[in-house]
């Protein structure tokens, strides 16, 4: 069952009526409530044609003005009716378009033509819409290998890519990123998700580590940033720099940013060198900690009881631009603080040390290539230049057609954008909606929040060394099969081995089995089942 609706809905000819039997539907019960209306009138107005036919056309004319309304209403908030209109637009695109085969059959009267469209299939899903066009050598087929920047347009959707089946070729849609949006109240982070920014954007910052933010003045930043903390504060450190000292320097008060919000130019770029070091720290304890249990390749930092980290730089190329002022003799300077910077944008995924840029529009020199390359996931809010689309979302999106949209209906649109990972399509963003001021504010959200301490000052949690068998044989100079021989005794003897590698404990019992064999030439089984016996 599930396979024959795998593809969706497959286009008919008879697609064409949909709008008719829509339409129908909203105006049937009004064309009811007519005729009684008639019928009651016939009987009431007997005789006087004229006031009857008048207000019948009256409440015809009124009928008919809401039922369009209703109409156009139903096919934007009812899924039901959108589904329906999508499935009539592909089906006018394909008329349009000749992707049709005509074929003369015979009827009653005569001959006639009868339409006839290739197997193409919308399949529409609450977030995602996917379009699938037979291949297999038909006369279109090498249009429709290219035809899905026009189904982009027509479907006002995100095309996320495609992908080639037997016979098929399936185009990949992201719709209503509006519905999908969520309260900034909502944003919630983890180490295993990420940050959830709608319905169906997460920022997996393990992954695609590093974000940079570009918007519009008045586009949404400033809202956007604060809501990312809402999630952010809950999961790790946050520092913050903020060289227009606008936005950020308030949260200063709060206990758990005390101390993490810097405006001053020296301090900022002495905070971004002592981050800089305080990772390379990190390191050093990952590498411990790795050692002690005997890992042969270091893992990530929540491996080892670490929380993330993440430096917020708001309006960078202000911060860059005070670096560039500062006096010769300024105890910091603009290289040493770019290369510290670049260092943490280069190794601070492992290490759980990440970067949030925000700026205004990207001009040519704003960003050093380095960062840009680097900086995985690119979200624009706002009105911002086509020159600032082309550097975010690169070559991959260069045909893509990015609308900056001021209003919905009557109503103002806020914090909405583009979102894309490096190298994979952009799509329509909507940043989480701010809530009514009386309901949740900023500040008393942080304001309650724990703060998180450095590792320096957390508890080392100590991690117990474990061999593995190769270790164990070299420190005990015996073969496997001896081993092997050990561990069969001692099971026969109910002592129970740990697993998974040896303890200090367990290297010691072997120690002892196998000096006090040597010493006093028993065999294994009585000097293990000695021990054990005084051990137990
Ligand atoms: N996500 C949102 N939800 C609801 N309203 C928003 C949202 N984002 C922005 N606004 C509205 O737009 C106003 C301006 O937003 P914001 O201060 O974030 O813009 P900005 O991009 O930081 O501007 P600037 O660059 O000038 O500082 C806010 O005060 C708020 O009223």
């Amino acid at each position: 069952m599930n396979k024959i609706f795998a593809k969706g809905h497959r286009l008919r000819n008879r697609d064409r009526f949909i709008p008719y039997w829509l339409a129908s539907i909203v105006g049937v019960p009004f064309l009811l409530v007519f005729v009684g209306l008639c019928y009651g009138l016939y009987f009431t107005l007997m005789g006087q044609w004229v006031v009857m036919g008048g207000i019948a056309t009256v409440v015809l004319l009124i009928f008919v003005f809401i039922v369009y309304k209703l109409y156009v209403k139903a096919l934007v908030k009812i899924p039901f009716f959108l589904h329906r209109y999508r499935e009539f637009l592909l089906w006018r695109f394909m008329f349009q378009n000749a992707f049709y085969f005509t074929k003369q059959v015979k009827s009653s009267n005569g001959t006639r033509t009868k339409t006839k469209f290739p197997k193409v299939y919308l399949k529409q899903e609450k977030y995602a819409l996917s379009v699938s066009f037979q291949l297999e050598g038909i006369k279109f087929q090498d249009r429709f290998l290219k035809i899905g920047g026009e189904l982009e347009t027509m479907f006002s959707a995100d095309m996320m890519g495609n992908t080639d089946e037997k016979a098929f070729i399936t185009y990949h849609y992201a719709i209503d990123s509006i519905r999908s949006r969520i309260s900034a109240k909502e944003v919630q982070a983890t180490i295993e998700q990420g940050v959830k920014l709608s319905e169906t954007d997460v920022w997996d910052f393990v992954h695609d580590p590093h974000l940079l933010v570009a918007g519009g003045i008045g586009g949404g930043k400033t809202v956007f940033l604060r809501s990312l903390l809402v999630g952010l504060l809950r999961l790790g450190r946050v520092e913050i720099l903020d060289p227009k000292q606008a936005d950020f320097v308030s949260l200063e008060k709060l206990p758990v940013l005390k101390g993490r919000v810097t405006w001053e130019t020296e301090e900022m770029g002495q905070r971004l060198i002592d981050i800089n070091s305080k990772m390379d720290k990190r390191y050093e304890l990952m590498r411990q900690r790795s050692e002690e249990r005997g890992e042969e390749e270091l893992g990530a930092f929540y491996k080892y009881d670490c929380d993330p980290v993440f430096v917020l730089i708001d309006e960078f190329p202000s911060l860059v631009s005070a670096l560039e002022d500062l006096p010769m003799n300024s105890s910091v300077n603009y290289m040493m603080v770019m290369s510290a910077l670049k260092q943490i944008i280069l190794k601070g995924r492992q290490a759980g040390f990440y970067v949030i840029i925000s700026t205004q529009n990207v001009k040519a020199d704003d960003l050093p290539s380095t960062f840009k390359d680097n900086l995985m996931l690119r979200i624009t809010l706002g009105r911002v230049s086509s020159f600032t689309y082309d550097t975010l979302f690169g070559e991959e999106n260069r045909n893509k057609q990015f609308k900056y949209i001021e209003k919905i209906g009557a109503e103002r649109i806020f914090g909405r954008g583009y979102y894309g990972v490096f190298g994979r399509p952009a799509k329509e963003f909507y940043a989480p909606l701010l809530p009514d001021s009386k309901d949740f504010n900023f500040y008393n959200d942080f304001k309650a929040l724990e703060r998180k301490e450095e590792e320096e000052g957390q508890q080392k949690v100590s991690v117990e060394k474990r061999y593995k068998q190769s270790e164990l044989l070299a420190l005990l100079s015996v073969p496997r099969s001896t081993i092997k021989k050990i561990e069969e005794l001692l099971k026969d003897n109910q002592y129970q081995l740990t697993g998974n590698g040896y303890s200090k404990q367990e290297l010691e019992l072997f120690r002892k089995i196998l000096s006090q064999r040597d010493e006093t030439g028993q065999t294994l089984r009585d000097v293990v089942s000695e021990i054990v016996s005084t051990v137990v």
